[in-house]
């Protein structure tokens, strides 16, 4: 890292600049500092070096200071959105400083200001915004230790649409498990050791002085914020943590933004046990939006998302990281979507949202005062777009529709006034003006006249001097330092009337002015400024007429988010064939027909659909678990998979790739399927899979969906084969969830004994000559052979090694005859500890090995059972 000399030199050997410059950095000193310099944004010292590094822009020098040269980077202010939106998704933060003053009139140094500081969690312009993504400011409270670990308050700030959100969770799985649902652009933490690793790898994660984490003088804030008298109403009221994380994110908040919230108005806890609980783990091996491999695409969301606006896109991701567990929602979603299908609503509705743009972050502006000129037109052209969806929606019969309906309110009044107040098309910015439209205002009308009609009046004037004169070369002409003229060549300046005053002589002419000139001059020159502040004053009341109405736009935007959701729920139902699942109150899972939506949706050729039956209410409590064994490629992955999208798309209101499901209750879905991407975190693949397995262990209980695949994987073929077992054992046994274990062992396809709960399913591949065909077809029933080396084949494994696998199979095999693995009896499950698979002692075992029965005499061989027995 390189010393900067320059800032450890006293400050009065500073030009009077850096001073200006040092006094702002002393504020900023951990965030990048955008120094406005006329057209530029510079940088300086260790910020230019590193903005040189992260945005590939020049290293320069700017003079001296302190008699050292000063390295200096720069971003022309013309475009400095876009190296601003590259420094933010680097999870790096920017403080601008602007020149408060004007350098044509000050004196000496033009006066700066930091005027806002830009970080990843609190971006609110279009142009550093993921449209389809929420961006959260994040910040973490800790507790103390309980039963079930230490406690921990969230809570996260969208400022991009003014969403404030608390919870409260137990322990470090919890707390990772909502840092996977809500991927936060910045965390806040308290500035202590000891954070778990999930937290210490949180993006964007800064460290605040802890004191600013206080529950106590956090609850006074809230309430000064909210202008309230108790946080019972926002459900906070006895949750400490939840409250000190939210003031902790409102400081922040306040403290980058200097300036009000208006569209922050209130606060909800989100509770964790209204939705279906999904850890970290489950979330990436489910593939809910982003694959291991970073592809979107591929992706259950990347299937599902058809919605129009991307804030229905924000809301979809929002529902399908956190499925609900209460059925009521839910019931009205899908009787929505019915209706919207059975009418063929969706279809013009969805026509009509194109135009709705990004209203709720629009709205968001609005309350920030940023909103642009264009922000306002999408607006007002969404607005327009009301009646249209409001009539469509008025005759159908659902009550979710219904309530949404009454939600997206009228907006006649404001329609109209944005309509009447805005030009068609405004420019980008409002700095330039012919933002607001002609006819709207009339002081506005007038001072346009003016500028723009000053050529004609010019050529009037003119013609009117030369017929007054008589001097046919008279002009009229406009200089930049001198202003209007009348101008009159030399031989004829004699003529110049006495009511000409002289304002400049050239080599060849005079020019002169005229109280008439100079009357129009100062309107004409003051009329475009004037235009322009007058256009900046009406611009500012348009901001001030949303925000008197910006509660009911938000609702009505809200609304329109999730209309296209709805909407879009129905579409993907029509075009890819999915059904509506029927959630019941009885416990059970039934799925008819199900397939995978994104193998399916990736697939050229059809997909085999496959049953899944839960008969919870069956005799003896039905099946609880289905071991699934079938040869690599055969699609046990597959199947697993689909079964827990169909239970998820269910609790979040959509329809399924179904024939039919019936799904009862489901408190979890829980996962554990290879994929070794946690090795970055220095863990082994075992290891991941072992905690992920005990996690399980703890947390599944009878109402919770669980995949299992190929657990025990990760090391020697006994300690595998026996961790997998008990796995196995400990889910049908005792947590009793509902459960979908694919393995390679075949030796657990004996579990599944009548009165266990334990069923097998297999799927299967036939060999056409040198050709493997998998059927993907699940049938009940253990797989009878495994194909590894036939798929080994496919993969393209060399001849020769294949060669050698096949005899060292046959061999193996035919130990295996002469020796059989002991099967499990169905006793061995209720006394998991004593199950019999293996021999108890491995040293015996070794003792056998050791001995060679045709060199033992009859003495020794009985002397060597002695032993034998002995360590067995
Ligand atoms: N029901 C199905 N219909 C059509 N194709 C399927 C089906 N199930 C799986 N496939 C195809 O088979 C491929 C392999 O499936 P999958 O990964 O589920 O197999 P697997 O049995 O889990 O394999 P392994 O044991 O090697 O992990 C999938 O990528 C998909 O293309």
């Amino acid at each position: 890292m390189p010393v900067d000399p320059a800032p450890a030199a006293k400050p009065a050997e500073h030009t009077p600049l850096m001073k200006q410059y040092f006094a702002a950095k002393a504020e900023h000193p951990d965030v990048l500092l955008f120094f406005r310099m006329g057209d530029f944004y510079e940088l300086f010292y260790d910020d230019a070096r590193k903005a040189a590094r992260l945005l590939d822009i020049t290293l320069t020098q700017r003079g001296q200071s302190a008699g050292q040269p000063i390295p200096m980077a720069g971003v022309p202010v013309h475009a400095y959105e876009g190296y601003l939106a590259r420094l933010v998704a680097l999870g790096e933060s920017v403080a601008i400083c602007e020149q408060i003053g004007d350098p044509a009139t000050s004196k000496g140094l033009v006066e700066r200001k930091v005027v806002r500081i830009v970080t990843p969690g609190t971006v609110t312009d279009e142009a550093l915004l993921d449209e389809r993504r929420d961006t959260l400011l994040l910040a973490i409270a800790r507790g103390g230790m309980s039963s079930k670990g230490r406690g921990y308050g969230l809570a996260w700030a969208d400022l991009a649409s003014g969403r404030l959100r608390a919870s409260e969770v137990a322990g470090e799985d919890a707390l990772e498990a909502e840092l996977a649902r809500l991927q936060p652009a910045e965390t806040l933490i308290a500035d202590e050791d000891g954070w778990p690793p999930c937290v210490q790898e949180a993006r964007g994660l800064r460290r605040r002085p802890p004191w600013l984490f206080d529950a106590d003088s956090g609850r006074r804030q809230l309430l000064q914020f909210f202008g309230v008298h108790d946080l019972t109403g926002f459900g906070l009221d006895d949750r400490p943590l939840a409250i000190a994380a939210a003031a902790a994110v409102l400081g922040y908040v306040e403290e980058t933004q200097k300036q009000r919230l208006p569209h922050l108005r209130s606060i909800a806890l989100e509770s964790g046990e209204e939705a279906i609980a999904m850890n970290a783990a489950t979330r990436r091996h489910l593939e809910l939006d982003t694959r291991v491999d970073g592809d979107t695409r591929a992706t259950l969301l990347g299937v599902l998302d058809s919605t129009v606006t991307p804030m229905g896109g924000r809301l979809l991701r929002r529902w399908l990281h956190r499925p609900l567990r209460e059925r009521a929602p839910l019931r009205q979603r899908q009787h929505a979507v019915q209706a919207l299908l059975d009418g063929g609503t969706h279809v013009p509705l969805r026509e009509a949202f194109r135009g709705l743009g990004d209203m709720e972050r629009i709205l968001a502006r609005v309350a920030l005062r940023s909103a642009r000129p264009r922000d306002l037109a999408t607006l007002r052209d969404g607005l327009g777009a009301l009646p249209a969806i409001r009539a469509l929606l008025a005759p159908l019969d659902s009550p979710r529709l219904q309530a949404l309906h009454a939600e997206l309110g009228e907006h006649d009044a404001t329609a109209a006034h944005l309509q009447a107040a805005l030009v068609a098309q405004p420019p980008l910015l409002a700095r330039d003006g012919g933002v607001i439209a002609d006819g709207f205002d009339p002081e506005l009308d007038e001072l346009r006249r003016l500028s723009t009609h000053a050529d004609q009046f010019l050529l009037d004037l003119e013609a009117r001097e030369r017929a007054a004169t008589g001097i046919a070369s008279l002009k009229v002409g406009y200089n930049r330092v001198h202003g209007y003229y009348i101008e009159i060549g030399k031989a004829h300046s004699d003529k110049a009337p006495v009511h000409y005053t002289r304002r400049q002589t050239l080599t060849g002419a005079e020019r002169y002015i005229t109280e008439e000139l100079k009357g129009f001059e100062d309107k004409v020159l003051s009329a475009r400024e004037r235009a322009l502040a007058r256009e900046k004053l009406l611009y500012e009341g348009l901001l001030d007429t949303l925000n008197g109405v910006l509660e009911p736009l938000r609702r009505c935007a809200l609304a329109l988010s999730e209309l296209d959701v709805l909407a879009c729920f129905a579409e993907r139902a029509l075009a890819l064939d999915w059904n509506r699942p029927e959630l019941r109150d009885a416990p059970g899972l039934r799925i008819e027909r199900g397939r995978h939506p994104v193998v399916e949706a990736l697939r050229d050729a059809p997909f085999e659909p496959n049953d899944l039956v839960f008969d919870a209410e069956a005799e003896g409590g039905g099946i609880r678990m289905y071991i699934v064994t079938g040869p690599n490629m055969g699609g046990k992955s597959t199947y697993m998979r689909q079964n827990a999208l169909i239970v998820l798309l269910a609790h979040i209101g959509s329809f399924v790739p179904a024939a039919r499901a019936e799904i009862g209750p489901i408190d979890r879905i829980l996962t554990r399927i290879g994929a070794g991407d946690d090795l970055a975190r220095g863990q082994s693949t075992f290891m991941v899979e072992m905690s992920e397995t005990a996690y399980i262990l703890h947390h599944a209980t009878e109402q919770s969906l669980v995949l299992m695949d190929e657990i025990g994987r990760g090391t020697s073929t006994y300690d595998g084969l026996a961790l997998a077992d008990a796995v196995a054992r400990q889910l049908a046994s005792v947590n009793r969830s509902y459960t979908l274990f694919a393995t390679h062992y075949f030796e657990l396809t004996a579990l599944a004994e009548p009165g266990s709960g334990i069923a097998n399913l297999h799927l299967d591949a036939v060999e056409h000559g040198d050709a493997l065909v998998f059927m993907h077809a699940v049938r009940p029933g253990p797989a009878n052979r495994s194909f590894g080396l036939q798929v080994a084949a496919l993969a393209g494994l060399p001849r020769a090694a294949l060669q050698q696998a096949r005899a060292r199979l046959a061999e193996l095999e035919a130990q295996a005859r002469e020796a059989p693995v002991p099967a499990m009896s169905a006793q061995a499950l209720d006394a998991p500890q004593q199950f019999g698979l293996f021999p108890a002692s491995s040293a015996a075992l070794e003792a056998l090995a050791a001995l060679d029965p045709d060199e033992l005499s009859p003495k020794q061989a009985l002397e060597a059972l002695y032993r034998l027995k002995a360590l067995a």
